[in-house]
């Protein structure tokens, strides 16, 4: 049986100066109920864009979007009872005063009027996103990741049936940001609520969505599931926003001593092994990256550079001469080893 649908587009098209590099193209996607759906691509390939069409904040020069089958009003119109069902959250935290406590903003979100029920609700959007002991802080005194909090509290607080979030966890640091994520899934499971985020990071759409939709240039070029696009990618695109790896011609690939049947040879940085039985040590590390529990080391050999993963942390220097072997490689359609 199919997933239920809450948004739908049908060829939808917005340009900006008529210029089809801007924008987005004759886009046709569903949105399933209940899912967290990823917006994903290169900057400036439309992902806010779709993401405000999506919404109703801004108008398609041709095409519709549904919800719950029916055509979105532009909130541009007036309020309609779906503005209020679709959430939206951005990075700038443009909609919240800084002066103000955490209380005023995250209750500034409910109709006026009913006392007792403004209380019962903004303790309830406060616990849920764990903030309810800043309650009386001045929302500018916040940290980042506090910040994003309160922001998705006041945009949760109506219960919405949709929750747009747009680069939502940029400002907020590793530690913070993987207890954010696991909140969210988790409000997912037990309201029911429909998430499309827009991201870059590749940890986080992998770990945070059910569907990934890839845009480039405006248009969808790959979508479905984080697994399927992250193990067997139709696109280099793909592959690149969602791993670390590096793509290598057939005379590139013969330096790492891999015969190239197609031209195009692709090896995620943890396909690598530093230091295999025998490997001669020809490499040379270029570049030692922090990436946390491991390093990402860009290593060198004739003109060809690879990134590898290294768990073996402060072991390899700059300058340091190692030997690889890779363990498997992909050819658009096929992994080999
Ligand atoms: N209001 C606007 N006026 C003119 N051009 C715009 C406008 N909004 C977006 N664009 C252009 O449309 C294209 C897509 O922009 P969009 O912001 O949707 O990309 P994005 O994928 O969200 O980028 P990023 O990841 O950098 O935020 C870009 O070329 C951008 O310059």
């Amino acid at each position: 049986m199919s997933a239920e649908l809450i948004l739908e587009t049908i060829s939808i098209t917005k340009n900006f100066f008529g210029d089809k590099s801007t924008g987005v193209n004759n886009i046709t996607i569903f949105i399933p109920k209940g899912k967290i759906t990823a917006i994903v691509g290169e900057s400036g390939s439309g992902k806010t864009t779709l993401l405000k069409l999506l919404s109703g904040t801004m108008k398609p020069d041709s095409g519709d979007v549904f919800f719950h089958s029916q055509v979105l009003k532009q909130r541009s119109e007036g309020f309609a009872p779906e503005h209020a069902a679709i959430a939206i959250v951005t990075q700038d935290n443009r909609d919240m005063d800084m002066g103000e406590s955490v209380w005023y903003n995250v209750s500034a979100g409910l109709p006026t009027g009913d006392i007792n029920y403004q209380v019962q609700k903004t303790t309830q959007a406060l616990n849920l996103l764990g903030i309810y002991g800043l309650k009386e802080q001045s929302f500018g005194k916040l940290s980042g990741g506090e910040k994003q909090r309160v922001t998705i509290a006041k945009a949760l607080i109506n219960r919405p049936e949709v929750l747009m979030l747009d680069e939502p966890f940029n400002q907020v640091d590793a530690n913070y940001r993987e207890a954010l994520q696991h909140d969210i899934r988790q409000i997912v499971k037990e309201w029911g609520v429909t998430v499309i985020l827009v991201s870059h990071d590749p940890a986080e759409l992998l770990s945070m969505a059910d569907e990934l939709i890839v845009i480039k240039e405006g248009e969808i070029v790959e979508h479905g599931t984080p697994e399927k696009l992250y193990h067997s990618p139709k696109l280099l695109y793909t592959a690149k926003i969602l791993v670390a790896c590096s793509e290598l011609t057939a005379a590139e690939a013969a330096v790492c001593g891999i015969k190239s049947k197609r031209g195009t040879v692709v090896i995620y940085a943890e396909n690598i092994s530093i230091g295999g039985i025998g490997a001669a040590k020809k490499w040379t590390v270029k570049q030692v990256l922090f990436k946390g529990f491991f390093e990402e080391l860009v290593i060198e050999r004739d003109e060809v550079s690879l990134r590898v993963r290294n768990y073996n942390r402060a072991k390899y220097k700059v300058g340091s001469k190692v030997g690889i072997k890779v363990d498997k490689y992909y050819e658009f359609g096929k992994w080999l080893s």
